[in-house]
């Protein structure tokens, strides 16, 4: 198994950063040797300033991270998940959380400061690292950089690419007409995450001066030999999506409600994160049926089954989840989620994503039969 898991273990993993601040509110709690956030649940008045403390509800994730540090949030959370990759597993990162709360700070970070590097430029780094230190294994890779913004898909990589359309074969999703460049350096790959930046729709706000406008999915794409002779090899196939999703919004507290493009952005922003929070909801209802049962390496597996029909049309309406599809199917590896703990005022917005993380961490056995398939695909020996 990778990364020494055991099979029980493997599924969405949340991960929770919480960005410093000056201000921390005294209803979050942290228990760092349980990975726990407790929230203090309010009774209110007519929704007015809050009373008195009624309860407290406990979330446990798999990792609490209070830092400014990049390389401790990458170690914790992003090392494993890119050595499966290079495996040979799909696998997805994504950064989810309020608006200002430091989505782009962990992807991204400051290109410009090493120790302030984000999450993808050290991927790239631990990927080109482990590739050359192997030079047997043949690796290929790929990069695209796509923008979902106000549900219209851009090339990040090529502002030419037109027409761009997800397609669906077989259980694999690419997206036609969105550029794959190949990159046999780490600074090659740098330069093509660099450029994608600076293509990016920010804008300013009353939360936060650098705000994405747009969900970004940076991709790379893994082609590997696997076999002991020269003329005789399966090639390994694998993604890994980086993803910053633009933050919820609300127009009030980010002044943004008198109109004009950003409140029509914000708008957009906002229903496109509903929606993915609808989809996931009604994944989560929807009921599993177990085809079959595999043993790997002792353990029994129940291979599941999705009803994916009912949801046809919300699925088709929510580009990021689809292109994300198969890597979600496959083996969504890591979930990272930043939340502001910061004042009252942002205390509904956060305790709504951590119930989301909640049920996420629920959604573990939706995603065998695809793996397994992928797997197969790819001739790899331990599925029987
Ligand atoms: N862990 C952190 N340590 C230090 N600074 C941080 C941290 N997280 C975020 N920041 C700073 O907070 C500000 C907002 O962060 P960022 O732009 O990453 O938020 P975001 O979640 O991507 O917001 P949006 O949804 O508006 O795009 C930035 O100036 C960033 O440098």
């Amino acid at each position: 198994m990778p990364s020494g898991e055991p099979l029980s273990s493997i599924g969405i993993k949340v991960h929770v950063r919480i960005r410093p601040t000056a201000k921390p509110s005294p209803m979050f709690h942290i228990e760092d040797q349980t990975n726990t956030v407790l929230i203090d649940l309010l009774k209110q008045n007519g929704g007015g300033a809050p009373e008195s403390f009624v309860d407290q509800i406990a979330f446990s994730v798999n990792s609490i991270t209070q830092s400014t540090d990049q390389s401790e949030v990458y170690e914790s959370c992003g090392r494993a998940l890119v050595k499966d990759f290079l495996e040979g597993y799909n696998a997805t990162f994504i950064a989810y959380g309020q608006v200002g709360s430091g989505k782009t700070y962990t992807m991204a970070g400051d290109m410009k400061v090493n120790a302030h590097r984000g999450f993808i430029a050290r991927a790239i780094h631990q990927i080109f690292e482990e590739k050359e230190a192997d030079p047997g294994s043949g690796i290929v890779l790929y990069i695209s950089y796509l923008e979902i913004y106000q549900e219209g898909m851009y090339d990040l990589l090529n502002q030419r690419s037109k027409d761009l359309m997800i397609i669906e074969e077989s259980g694999y999703v690419y997206i036609r007409g969105l550029a794959k460049i190949p990159v046999e350096t780490e600074a090659q790959a740098l330069m093509c995450f660099s450029e994608g930046e600076k293509q990016r729709s920010y804008a300013c706000h009353q939360i936060n001066q650098v705000s994405s406008r747009s969900h970004t999915i940076f991709t790379l794409c893994m082609e590997k030999r696997v076999g002991r002779f020269k003329t005789e090899y399966d090639t390994v196939v694998a993604k890994l999506n980086l993803v910053d999703l633009a933050g919820f919004e609300r127009l009030k507290k980010t002044n943004t409600s008198t109109g004009g493009r950003m409140r029509v952005e914000a708008c957009s922003i906002n229903k496109s994160l509903c929606l993915l929070e609808q989809i996931k909801a009604s994944r989560f209802a929807q009921r599993l049926k177990v085809l079959r049962t595999f043993s790997i390496h002792n353990k029994k597996i129940d291979c599941c089954v999705l009803n994916e029909r009912r949801h046809a049309q919300e699925i088709a309406n929510l580009q990021q989840e689809l292109a994300l599809k198969d890597a979600l199917q496959g083996r969504p590896g890591l979930s990272f989620d930043d939340l502001t703990l910061e004042n009252y005022s942002l205390y509904s917005r956060s305790l709504k994503y951590l119930c989301e993380l909640n049920w996420k961490k629920c959604l573990v056995n939706m995603d065998w039969l695809n793996q397994l398939k992928n797997h197969k695909k790819q001739n790899l020996v331990w599925v029987n």
